[in-house]
């Protein structure tokens, strides 16, 4: 119906584009081009700490990026993917809205 059809979610079509310090992060992942969607961004930055192995193997939810760039970039040592807000945090610092 017409109400549904207009909806657009931040996952669906809204585009963002990463500042270097993160886009070179998310390369580094595998991510091609300089514009990605927030689902693909988290896809990367997930495939990013486990390719380096940055989680904890015994506390599987916790991850030391201390010394890594990504722990440049957030601040911080360690943090637990429980607790996603310092994540979002860094992503307003270094994400900038694409025009679609
Ligand atoms: C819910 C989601 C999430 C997503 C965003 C946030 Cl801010 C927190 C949490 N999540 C739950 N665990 C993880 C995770 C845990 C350890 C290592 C890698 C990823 C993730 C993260 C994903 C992801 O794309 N996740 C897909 C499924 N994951 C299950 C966990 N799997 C691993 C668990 C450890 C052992 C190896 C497999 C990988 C695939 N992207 C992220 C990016 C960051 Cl900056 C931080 C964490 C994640």
């Amino acid at each position: 119906a017409a109400e549904n059809s207009c909806r657009i979610t931040l996952g669906q079509a809204h585009q963002v584009r990463p500042k270097l310090p993160l886009l070179r992060i998310l390369q580094a992942a595998g991510a091609q081009g300089d514009t990605f969607t927030l689902k693909e961004v988290m896809h990367f930055l997930g495939q990013y700490i486990m390719g380096r192995q940055l989680y904890d193997k015994r506390q599987q939810h916790m991850v030391h990026c201390g010394g890594d760039q990504l722990g440049e970039l957030l601040g911080l040592q360690s943090f637990s993917v429980k607790d996603p807000s310092p994540v979002y945090e860094m992503l307003k610092r270094n994400l900038t809205a694409a025009a679609l």
